[in-house]
């Protein structure tokens, strides 16, 4: 088969704009031309296919190796010795059993190089995918060619260097939290201040607000160390403040030139991402010696190639008793119908994780997976159907789900995220009517979490994910690397150039064994 085929083709036969795989819903223009990425994910990652893969010639008999050369171009790390060849390095001064930097004064607490087997090497890899398919038509089957070849993709893995490329003392570091709020937060903050101190960085700053910080005169830095930051993690938000919008890349980077910042952590989800990489691609241009390095904030879980990002579990574990309050109302009413609805915009991470932990949920509804609310087929027969059956029910919704039987909006937030109708709410409406209309009794409850979830603090899980997230950033900023990312790969931490992983949503396959599992869960039918 392989060998008959000598022209290009596209993967599975699906075209590139595909079934899973969606733009970020932003239509801010200013935007677009600042930071949105050129290049889209060529792997079928997440189940994202794409142009590039399209484009492979699958008849040359070295296109595995082609393939996986140029995946390891693709994710190289944009380092600093890209635009400075001659950029010193110098030992590492991180230590991981002290407080201070490693000196030669103190020698004590530190084991001889030789026997110490403790830094990354910068050819250390982490394998992306580690399932073999048989078939392209196994449950969730990611392939790259019809045949689905077992195809190796490495990326870089995260950690401390040997030789870092920033003295410490030289150092301005500079932490933003940008978009929405996400359990977390403050544990990052915390264990970058905490990293940078042990590197032996002294000066620390916040910029507060999110990268409005960077030009609002009234808002001035916020000095940390591990004195101000040592209990911040005790409690939700953010200790210096987020928000959506603000001053274009040029103006942030003028202010970082301004304020000398050398290093600049980046908290946020994939707009925040585009924006770190535009300042990224401006310092270079500039000629900066600045590295900037994010974390990637977002409890939608939306973010491509990474097991999850950090505040999901929080959220997850913190819908529960959303999702127990509306099944305890629906179930001790009569014909009771609860309804609960759960962040979401494009991916329906939280509602499926949610509705397979609560074991509560009869009716799952995800921004991937078409549903009809009408009709025999619909949401509200099958509701008729399980108040005759069982007496009550309750519908977990994400919040991006069913967008397409809603009136459409032209709004758009400060970011350039369209505003979404809410779909929660439409839901509530349409049963009341539809079952006053039919002529039986229901009592519809419905419940929106959003911000009592997204304002909680960590659980014990994401308190250690943001931890480790938080020192790999600071590793990766003083092992001299820029305009990347720090994630986990089949549960490895890992660094990844920011283009690779915002250029699209992570979606919800419907084809996976998890969306199955999730139907399973509820036993459910399709509603198309
Ligand atoms: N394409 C872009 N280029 C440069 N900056 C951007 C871009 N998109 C968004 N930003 C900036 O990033 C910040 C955060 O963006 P946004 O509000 O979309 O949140 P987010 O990072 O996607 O997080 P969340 O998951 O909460 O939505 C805003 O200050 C916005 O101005
Ligand atoms: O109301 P805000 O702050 O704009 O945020 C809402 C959005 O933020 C998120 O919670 C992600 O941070 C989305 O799920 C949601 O659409
Ligand atoms: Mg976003």
């Amino acid at each position: 088969m392989m060998a008959s085929m000598s022209h290009v083709i596209t993967l599975h036969g699906v075209a590139p704009s595909n079934r899973y795989c969606r733009r970020f819903s932003h239509s801010n223009p200013r935007f677009m031309t600042m930071a949105v990425p050129t290049r889209v994910a060529t792997v079928k990652s997440q189940s994202c296919n794409s142009k590039s893969t399209a484009e492979i010639d699958f008849s040359d008999p070295d296109w595995n190796t082609k393939f996986q050369n140029d995946f390891e171009d693709r994710f190289r790390l944009p380092h600093v010795t890209d635009i400075f060849p001659d950029a010193p390095s110098m030992p590492s001064t991180f230590c991981p059993n002290s407080r201070t930097p490693r000196t030669n004064d103190f020698p004590g607490n530190y084991p001889l190089d030789e026997n110490w087997h403790g830094y990354i090497n910068d050819n250390d890899r982490v394998l992306l995918k580690t399932i073999r398919y048989s078939s392209p038509t196994s449950a969730g089957a990611e392939c790259i060619d019809p045949d689905c070849n077992w195809v190796e993709q490495w990326v870089h893995r995260a950690g401390p260097r040997g030789k870092i490329y920033f003295k410490p003392e030289e150092v301005k570091a500079a932490i933003v939290t940008c978009g929405g709020l996400c359990p977390g937060l403050n544990d990052v903050i915390r264990q970058i201040v905490i990293t940078l101190e042990i590197y032996g960085v002294t000066k620390i700053v916040g910029i507060p607000y999110g990268y409005r910080g960077f030009s609002d005169q009234e808002l001035t830095e916020v000095p940390l160390s591990r004195r101000v930051v040592q209990n911040i993690h005790l409690s939700g938000g953010s200790l210096l403040g987020v928000s959506r919008g603000g001053p274009g890349v040029s103006e942030i980077v003028d202010s970082l030139e301004e304020r000398g910042i050398t290093m600049l952590f980046v908290l946020g989800g994939n707009g925040t991402h585009a924006g770190a990489n535009a300042i990224h691609n401006e310092c270079r241009k500039r000629r900066l010696k600045v590295s900037i390095i994010g974390v990637p904030k977002t409890i939608d879980n939306d973010i491509l190639l990474m097991d999850k990002t950090f505040g999901f579990d929080t959220a997850v574990e913190e819908a529960q008793r959303a999702i127990n309050s509306a099944y305890i109302e629906a179930h001790s009413a009569y014909h009771g119908i609860g309804i609960v609805k759960l962040m979401g915009r494009d991916s329906g991470f939280i509602a499926m994780h949610a509705s397979l932990a609560s074991g509560q949920i009869d009716i799952c509804l995800i921004p991937e997976v078409p549903f009809n609310i009408h009709g025999p087929r619909g949401v509200l027969s099958y509701l008729k159907y399980l108040i005759e059956t069982k007496g009550s029910a309750v519908v977990c919704v994400a919040e991006g789900a069913g967008q397409n039987l809603l009136r459409k909006t032209n709004a758009t937030d400060a970011s350039g995220n369209t505003v979404f109708r809410d779909i929660g709410v439409y839901i509530q409406q349409e049963t009341k009517k539809h079952f006053k209309e039919i002529g039986v009794h229901a009592d519809v409850k419905y419940i929106d979490p959003t911000y009592m979830i997204r304002a909680c603090r960590a659980n014990a899980s994401d308190g250690i994910f943001c931890t480790v997230l938080a020192q790999n950033a600071v590793h990766g900023a003083f092992a001299g690397y820029s305009g990347i990312t720090v994630g986990t790969c089949n549960t490895h931490y890992a660094y990844f150039p920011i283009p690779e992983v915002i250029a699209l949503p992570k979606l919800v396959d419907s084809n996976s064994r998890m969306w199955h599992r999730c139907l399973t869960a509820t036993g459910q039918p399709d509603f198309i």
